[in-house]
């Protein structure tokens, strides 16, 4: 049983803001986020199958991860549900990207709702190993499924 990773990159900009945080960032404003997914499993060993000695394809992951985060977070704002008036912000030429989140949308939270949405993709022989995400080019947050179990 050979058990390989598989690492893919993709990039979104995002901007947000954190409620009630004593710092710069309680403002609105935006990072170039760089997400690695990297997932687990043993390549399959079935010369008739198309994907075979894959563990999964990349285009399969790039699909499932664009559908889940990418595609929705680009160019998108998000805000906490603490955050007051959001009502304000119904300003549809303005904010057709804007999601609100049931948490402060800190690297840590982010990176946690994102294991959640791509675990529930994955084919069943492949297992989520890990994610990486960057929120700026010197600080980033992991996921590690077996800190997770
Ligand atoms: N634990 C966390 N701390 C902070 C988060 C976060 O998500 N988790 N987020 C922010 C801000 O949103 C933003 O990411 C600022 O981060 P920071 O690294 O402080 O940005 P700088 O521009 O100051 O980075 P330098 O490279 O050090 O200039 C704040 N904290
Ligand atoms: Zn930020």
């Amino acid at each position: 049983m050979t058990k390989v990773r598989l690492t893919k990159e993709f990039h979104f900009e995002m901007a947000h803001a954190l409620w009630n945080y004593d710092g710069l960032c309680k403002n609105i404003h935006g990072h170039s986020y760089i997400l690695f997914v990297t997932v687990i499993g043993e390549p399959n060993k079935d010369i008739k199958n198309p994907k075979f000695g894959m563990v999964m394809d990349f285009g399969d992951l790039k699909r499932i991860v664009n559908q889940e985060i990418v595609d929705q977070l680009d160019h998108a704002l998000v805000l906490s549900e603490a955050t007051p008036n959001l009502e304000r912000l119904n300003i549809p030429q303005m904010f057709e990207r804007f999601f609100i989140t049931p948490y402060q949308p800190t690297c840590e939270n982010m990176i946690a709702d994102f294991a959640e949405r791509i675990i529930s993709k994955l084919p069943n022989e492949v297992n989520l190993h890990s994610l990486k995400l960057h929120e700026t080019a010197t600080s980033f947050a992991e996921w590690y499924a077996s800190d997770n179990l």
